[in-house]
Protein backbone atom coordinates (compact mmCIF):
# COMPACT_ATOMS: atom_id res chain seq x y z
CA UNK A 1 0.00 0.00 0.00
CA UNK A 2 1.41 3.32 -1.35
CA UNK A 3 1.36 5.96 1.91
CA UNK A 4 1.70 9.43 1.31
CA UNK A 5 4.95 10.99 3.21
CA UNK A 6 5.69 14.55 4.34
CA UNK A 7 8.37 14.93 1.13
CA UNK A 8 5.79 13.69 -1.45
CA UNK A 9 4.74 16.71 -3.92
CA UNK A 10 2.00 19.07 -3.03
CA UNK A 11 -0.51 19.89 -4.93
CA UNK A 12 -3.28 20.79 -3.75
CA UNK A 13 -6.64 20.61 -5.73
CA UNK A 14 -9.18 23.02 -3.94
CA UNK A 15 -9.24 26.88 -2.04
CA UNK A 16 -9.17 25.42 1.43
CA UNK A 17 -6.07 23.33 0.47
CA UNK A 18 -4.07 25.77 -1.30
CA UNK A 19 -4.95 28.28 1.67
CA UNK A 20 -3.20 25.35 4.00
CA UNK A 21 -0.04 25.01 2.16
CA UNK A 22 0.04 28.96 1.97
CA UNK A 23 0.10 29.22 5.88
CA UNK A 24 3.24 26.31 5.34
CA UNK A 25 4.96 28.88 3.16
CA UNK A 26 4.50 31.80 5.25
CA UNK A 27 5.85 29.81 8.59
CA UNK A 28 8.60 28.61 6.29
CA UNK A 29 9.46 31.74 4.95
CA UNK A 30 9.07 33.92 8.62
CA UNK A 31 11.36 31.17 9.72
CA UNK A 32 14.13 32.49 7.64
CA UNK A 33 13.63 35.61 8.08
CA UNK A 34 12.70 35.99 11.55
CA UNK A 35 13.76 32.60 13.13
CA UNK A 36 10.20 31.48 14.08
CA UNK A 37 10.29 28.01 15.26
CA UNK A 38 7.52 26.07 13.77
CA UNK A 39 6.17 22.81 13.50
CA UNK A 40 3.15 22.22 11.05
CA UNK A 41 0.73 18.98 11.55
CA UNK A 42 -0.99 17.86 8.51
CA UNK A 43 -4.34 16.13 9.72
CA UNK A 44 -5.90 13.11 7.65
CA UNK A 45 -9.51 12.62 8.74
CA UNK A 46 -9.91 13.99 11.72
CA UNK A 47 -12.74 12.21 13.25
CA UNK A 48 -14.59 10.54 16.53
CA UNK A 49 -15.44 12.72 19.86
CA UNK A 50 -13.60 12.49 23.54
CA UNK A 51 -14.33 9.64 25.44
CA UNK A 52 -15.91 11.75 28.21
CA UNK A 53 -18.72 12.37 25.28
CA UNK A 54 -18.61 16.27 26.15
CA UNK A 55 -16.71 17.47 23.45
CA UNK A 56 -17.64 16.54 19.65
CA UNK A 57 -18.49 17.14 16.56
CA UNK A 58 -21.11 19.00 15.11
CA UNK A 59 -20.98 20.84 12.14
CA UNK A 60 -23.56 23.18 9.89
CA UNK A 61 -24.43 21.57 7.27
CA UNK A 62 -22.91 18.44 8.25
CA UNK A 63 -20.48 17.10 5.20
CA UNK A 64 -18.28 14.05 7.07
CA UNK A 65 -18.83 10.43 6.59
CA UNK A 66 -18.97 9.49 9.91
CA UNK A 67 -21.38 11.93 11.49
CA UNK A 68 -23.74 11.52 8.63
CA UNK A 69 -23.82 7.68 9.08
CA UNK A 70 -24.27 8.36 12.81
CA UNK A 71 -27.12 10.77 12.32
CA UNK A 72 -28.44 8.33 9.44
CA UNK A 73 -29.01 5.72 12.40
CA UNK A 74 -30.08 7.71 15.01
CA UNK A 75 -32.98 8.67 12.81
CA UNK A 76 -31.91 12.27 12.31
CA UNK A 77 -31.30 11.65 8.19
CA UNK A 78 -33.71 9.08 5.82
CA UNK A 79 -30.11 7.08 3.94
CA UNK A 80 -26.65 7.46 3.05
CA UNK A 81 -25.29 8.56 -0.06
CA UNK A 82 -22.48 7.19 -1.27
CA UNK A 83 -20.33 9.45 -3.44
CA UNK A 84 -19.24 7.08 -6.54
CA UNK A 85 -18.72 3.47 -6.60
CA UNK A 86 -16.01 3.26 -9.46
CA UNK A 87 -12.53 4.14 -7.64
CA UNK A 88 -9.87 2.18 -8.31
CA UNK A 89 -9.83 0.88 -5.08
CA UNK A 90 -11.26 -2.60 -4.21
CA UNK A 91 -14.52 -2.25 -3.47
CA UNK A 92 -14.96 0.83 -5.75
CA UNK A 93 -15.33 3.71 -2.83
CA UNK A 94 -12.92 6.34 -1.49
CA UNK A 95 -10.41 4.98 1.13
CA UNK A 96 -9.41 7.51 3.46
CA UNK A 97 -6.93 7.62 6.89
CA UNK A 98 -9.53 8.73 9.99
CA UNK A 99 -7.72 9.96 12.78
CA UNK A 100 -9.23 10.26 16.37
CA UNK A 101 -9.24 13.67 17.84
CA UNK A 102 -7.21 12.63 20.83
CA UNK A 103 -4.00 11.44 19.16
CA UNK A 104 -4.06 14.33 17.48
CA UNK A 105 -4.55 16.19 20.76
CA UNK A 106 -1.44 14.44 21.82
CA UNK A 107 0.60 15.19 19.04
CA UNK A 108 -0.15 19.14 19.27
CA UNK A 109 1.24 18.33 23.39
CA UNK A 110 4.22 16.74 21.42
CA UNK A 111 5.08 19.21 19.17
CA UNK A 112 4.78 21.77 21.54
CA UNK A 113 7.43 20.08 24.00
CA UNK A 114 9.98 19.68 20.80
CA UNK A 115 9.52 23.34 20.39
CA UNK A 116 10.02 24.59 24.00
CA UNK A 117 12.50 22.36 24.69
CA UNK A 118 14.59 23.27 21.76
CA UNK A 119 14.64 19.47 20.33
CA UNK A 120 13.30 21.18 16.77
CA UNK A 121 13.04 24.11 15.44
CA UNK A 122 10.84 23.46 12.25
CA UNK A 123 9.31 20.26 11.13
CA UNK A 124 5.92 19.22 9.26
CA UNK A 125 4.36 15.77 10.20
CA UNK A 126 1.65 14.05 8.77
CA UNK A 127 -0.70 12.82 11.25
CA UNK A 128 -2.80 9.74 10.19
CA UNK A 129 -3.09 5.49 10.88
CA UNK A 130 -1.61 4.74 8.05
CA UNK A 131 -4.59 2.83 7.96
CA UNK A 132 -6.84 3.37 5.07
CA UNK A 133 -11.20 2.92 5.62
CA UNK A 134 -13.20 2.84 2.07
CA UNK A 135 -16.46 4.24 2.48
CA UNK A 136 -18.33 0.81 2.34
CA UNK A 137 -15.95 0.15 5.27
CA UNK A 138 -17.09 3.19 7.75
CA UNK A 139 -20.72 2.52 6.88
CA UNK A 140 -20.11 -1.20 7.81
CA UNK A 141 -18.43 -0.72 10.85
CA UNK A 142 -20.65 2.07 12.01
CA UNK A 143 -24.09 -0.78 11.44
CA UNK A 144 -21.59 -2.64 13.90
CA UNK A 145 -20.81 -0.25 16.17
CA UNK A 146 -24.16 0.69 16.92
CA UNK A 147 -25.98 -2.78 15.57
CA UNK A 148 -28.25 -0.94 13.49
CA UNK A 149 -28.54 -1.17 9.84
CA UNK A 150 -27.96 1.60 7.55
CA UNK A 151 -29.95 2.48 4.18
CA UNK A 152 -27.69 3.44 1.38
CA UNK A 153 -27.96 4.64 -2.36
CA UNK A 154 -25.25 5.10 -4.53
CA UNK A 155 -24.81 8.44 -6.65
CA UNK A 156 -22.06 9.64 -8.31
CA UNK A 157 -18.51 11.17 -7.91
CA UNK A 158 -17.55 14.43 -6.37
CA UNK A 159 -15.53 16.73 -8.55
CA UNK A 160 -11.83 16.32 -7.72
CA UNK A 161 -12.45 13.85 -5.02
CA UNK A 162 -8.43 11.51 -4.81
CA UNK A 163 -9.17 8.00 -4.83
CA UNK A 164 -6.95 7.03 -1.57
CA UNK A 165 -5.50 8.83 0.94
CA UNK A 166 -3.22 7.31 3.46
CA UNK A 167 -0.72 9.05 5.46
CA UNK A 168 2.73 7.55 6.69
CA UNK A 169 3.09 9.26 10.21
CA UNK A 170 6.57 7.23 10.33
CA UNK A 171 8.59 10.42 11.01
CA UNK A 172 6.55 11.79 13.88
CA UNK A 173 7.06 8.65 15.00
CA UNK A 174 10.96 8.56 14.86
CA UNK A 175 11.40 11.65 15.46
CA UNK A 176 8.57 12.38 18.95
CA UNK A 177 7.22 8.78 19.48
CA UNK A 178 3.53 9.92 18.28
CA UNK A 179 1.33 7.01 17.08
CA UNK A 180 -2.41 6.52 17.01
CA UNK A 181 -3.55 4.37 19.52
CA UNK A 182 -7.12 4.58 17.85
CA UNK A 183 -8.57 2.35 15.30
CA UNK A 184 -11.89 2.65 13.19
CA UNK A 185 -14.04 1.21 15.65
CA UNK A 186 -12.53 2.83 18.27
CA UNK A 187 -13.30 5.91 16.93
CA UNK A 188 -16.61 4.96 15.58
CA UNK A 189 -17.76 4.17 19.29
CA UNK A 190 -16.74 7.31 20.60
CA UNK A 191 -18.45 9.02 18.03
CA UNK A 192 -21.35 7.15 18.90
CA UNK A 193 -21.36 7.81 22.65
CA UNK A 194 -21.37 11.60 21.68
CA UNK A 195 -23.91 11.86 19.12
CA UNK A 196 -26.47 9.55 20.66
CA UNK A 197 -26.13 11.88 24.30
CA UNK A 198 -26.63 15.03 21.84
CA UNK A 199 -29.63 13.99 20.02
CA UNK A 200 -31.06 17.50 18.61
O1 LIG B 1 -22.36 11.74 2.66
C1 LIG B 1 -21.20 11.43 2.35
C2 LIG B 1 -20.06 12.08 2.88
C3 LIG B 1 -18.80 11.67 2.46
N1 LIG B 1 -18.67 10.66 1.57
C4 LIG B 1 -17.31 10.22 1.16
O2 LIG B 1 -16.64 9.77 2.32
C5 LIG B 1 -15.25 10.07 2.26
C6 LIG B 1 -14.88 10.88 3.48
O3 LIG B 1 -15.60 12.10 3.44
P1 LIG B 1 -15.38 13.26 4.53
O4 LIG B 1 -15.61 12.71 5.89
O5 LIG B 1 -16.23 14.43 4.09
O6 LIG B 1 -13.86 13.59 4.38
P2 LIG B 1 -13.06 14.15 3.09
O7 LIG B 1 -13.96 14.40 1.95
O8 LIG B 1 -11.90 13.26 2.88
O9 LIG B 1 -12.67 15.57 3.68
C7 LIG B 1 -11.45 15.80 4.33
O10 LIG B 1 -10.70 16.57 3.47
C8 LIG B 1 -11.33 17.80 3.10
C9 LIG B 1 -10.44 18.47 2.10
O11 LIG B 1 -9.16 18.63 2.61
C10 LIG B 1 -11.57 18.64 4.35
O12 LIG B 1 -12.33 19.78 3.97
C11 LIG B 1 -12.38 17.86 5.36
O13 LIG B 1 -12.51 18.60 6.56
C12 LIG B 1 -11.69 16.54 5.64
O14 LIG B 1 -12.49 15.75 6.51
C13 LIG B 1 -15.05 10.86 0.95
O15 LIG B 1 -14.60 9.96 -0.02
C14 LIG B 1 -16.47 11.33 0.59
O16 LIG B 1 -16.70 11.44 -0.80
C15 LIG B 1 -19.77 10.00 1.05
O17 LIG B 1 -19.64 9.08 0.25
N2 LIG B 1 -21.00 10.41 1.46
Amino acid sequence: MELITEDCPTNPIDPYGRSKLMIEQILADFAVIYGLNYVVLRYFNAAGAHESAEIGEDHNPEKHLIPIVLQHLLGQRDKISVFGTNYDTPNGTCIRDYIHVTDLAKAHILALEALLSGKKKTAVYNLGNGLGYSVKEVIKTCEKVTGRKAFVEYTDRCLGEPARLVASSQKIYEELGWKAEYLLEGIIASAWKWHSRHVK
